[in-house]
């Protein structure tokens, strides 16, 4: 960057902060943005003089509302819920709903943010969204979350619908939560229709949905491993969270060869040094899916080690998939990465790394980093096409979706490759997936004038 796009960079980033204050993580993801967007825009006065990043980073609209449930003992519970409706420049809003207590209007602003330039990536018709609530859904039985599901979407049926805004999970919210919402949505507004993606097979989901976001980011790792002749099989991988992306991301490392040595929770973390095994993966599955255990237990069943209160970035590893939660990966973590030798990040959690880590690690040589609105698109591509199969009345087969998500991921790594090449043909995933994110939005905006 010269002196004049750093005072550019500098500029922007005050009027988004004066704009948005208390909102720390918004403003982490559009500085990541705009740190390869603004020197881009230097020879497109048209984009500047249009304002194009500028209101690409306000939403649309921001649509917040109070839940209230009863617990099982009848007592009155208060939640609140949102929706972002970031941008439908390119299709109708997209993106899933956090359950979590620590949503907040600046999480889920940063993730709708993001999801902008995610869906607008797979080259499909997809605007982005986010939506969620500070509800936690740990603890909580069967009923309450059933009940809270209802509650929520009596309010968020008013602003969603097939061809408006398509919600879909994120943390907290899966398979269970789905069921309940999509429920209500149908008995509220007496049709049957695709305003939900991640639905059970029975009532319009699609085959590999579940699968797709932990399958995607390891497509992407392989591309970003063969772009320099080289593979998974035989690497020792690290593997955070234990969630849906981070069971997936396994169980595709698992079947591609790869040695995966860790898994983790917000407790801490077990490390399996002879590494997991598709039986051991059933048993995580269960464990987190039916009884909502903590992974210390899986230290217990197979007898190897639980490290309580910390991350698993400092076991060596030859690849490192953050597939848990935002910043899990800071300054300190990225250089014991780099120390034991790490090759490369396929990030599956949405903005795992904070702006120190990415620093660190685009310092390294050689080492490959793909950022998440790429790693991790194959959940939102696989959603659309899931809405794909809903209009079509049709159902598609296990291997013609995962046909379809293994030609989106190779696309978004091509573009990544196309936008992000250095003159040393060093690529630069995140300047690439920004750019090309960028591009077809803001054309799309351009064609629509001022508005
Ligand atoms: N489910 C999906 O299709 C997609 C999810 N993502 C992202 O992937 C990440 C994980 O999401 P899912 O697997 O769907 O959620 P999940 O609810 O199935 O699992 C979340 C996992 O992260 C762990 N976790 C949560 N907070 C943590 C913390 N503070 N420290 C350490 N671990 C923590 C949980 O214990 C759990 O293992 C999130 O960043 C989400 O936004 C991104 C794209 C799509
Ligand atoms: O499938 C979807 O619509 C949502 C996926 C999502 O929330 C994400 O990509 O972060």
């Amino acid at each position: 960057m010269n002196a004049q796009q750093v005072e550019d960079l500098t500029s922007f980033m005050e009027a988004v902060v004066r704009r948005n204050p208390g909102e720390p993580e918004f403003h982490q993801a559009v500085h990541e943005v705009a740190m390869d967007i603004i020197p881009y825009l230097a020879d497109k006065p048209l984009y500047r003089d249009m304002m194009v990043l500028e209101r690409m980073t306000e939403p649309d609209r921001i649509i917040s509302f109070r839940v209230v449930w009863q617990d099982d003992h009848g007592g009155v519970q208060v939640n609140r819920g949102y929706r972002v409706q970031q941008n439908n420049a390119i299709g109708p809003y997209k993106g899933g709903l956090r359950f979590h207590p620590t949503v907040t209007q600046s999480v889920l602003k940063f993730l709708a943010f993001e999801q902008v330039f995610k869906n607008s990536l797979t080259g499909l018709p997809l605007g982005g969204g986010k939506g969620g609530s500070d509800f936690d859904p740990k603890g909580k039985s069967d009923l309450e979350v059933m009940r809270f599901c209802q509650a929520f979407m009596t309010e968020l049926s008013k602003h969603v619908g097939p061809d408006t805004d398509v919600p879909a999970g994120d943390t907290g919210v899966g398979a269970r939560e789905v069921g309940y919402l999509f429920g209500q949505y149908k008995r509220l507004v007496n049709r049957f229709e695709g305003v939900l993606t991640g639905k059970a097979l029975e009532f319009g989901g699609s085959r590999i949905r579940a699968e797709a976001t932990g399958y995607g980011v390891v497509y992407m790792m392989q591309d970003m491993l063969a772009h320099h002749h080289e593979s998974i099989d035989g690497r020792t991988c690290v593997v955070s969270g234990s969630g849906n992306v981070a069971t997936y991301c396994a169980e595709k490392l698992i079947q591609l060869g790869g040695k995966v040595v860790t898994l983790s929770d917000s407790s801490g973390y077990i490390h399996d040094p002879e590494g997991l095994t598709l039986e051991k993966l059933q048993w995580v599955m269960e464990l987190k899916n039916k009884r909502r255990g903590r992974i210390e237990e899986y230290a217990r069943e197979y007898g190897v080690e639980y490290h309580a209160g910390e991350h698993p970035w400092g076991v060596p590893c030859d690849l490192a998939f953050p597939c848990a939660t935002q910043n899990e990966i800071d300054g300190a973590e990225a250089r014991t990465l780099i120390e034991n030798g790490c090759r490369a990040v396929a990030e599956g959690a949405n903005m795992p790394t904070t702006p120190d880590a990415i620093k660190v690690l685009r310092a390294s040589p050689g080492l490959l980093h793909a950022p998440s609105k790429a790693a991790n698109a194959g959940g939102v591509a696989v959603s659309g096409l899931e809405m794909s199969q809903n209009s079509l009345r049709m159902q598609w087969s296990r291997e013609e979706v995962d046909k379809h998500l293994r030609e989106i991921i190779a696309s978004i790594h091509a573009q990544c490759v196309e936008f992000g090449t250095a003159s040393d043909g060093h690529v630069d995933y995140f300047k690439g997936a920004n750019i090309a994110g960028f591009n077809k939005v803001a054309s799309a905006m351009l064609a629509y004038g001022v508005m």
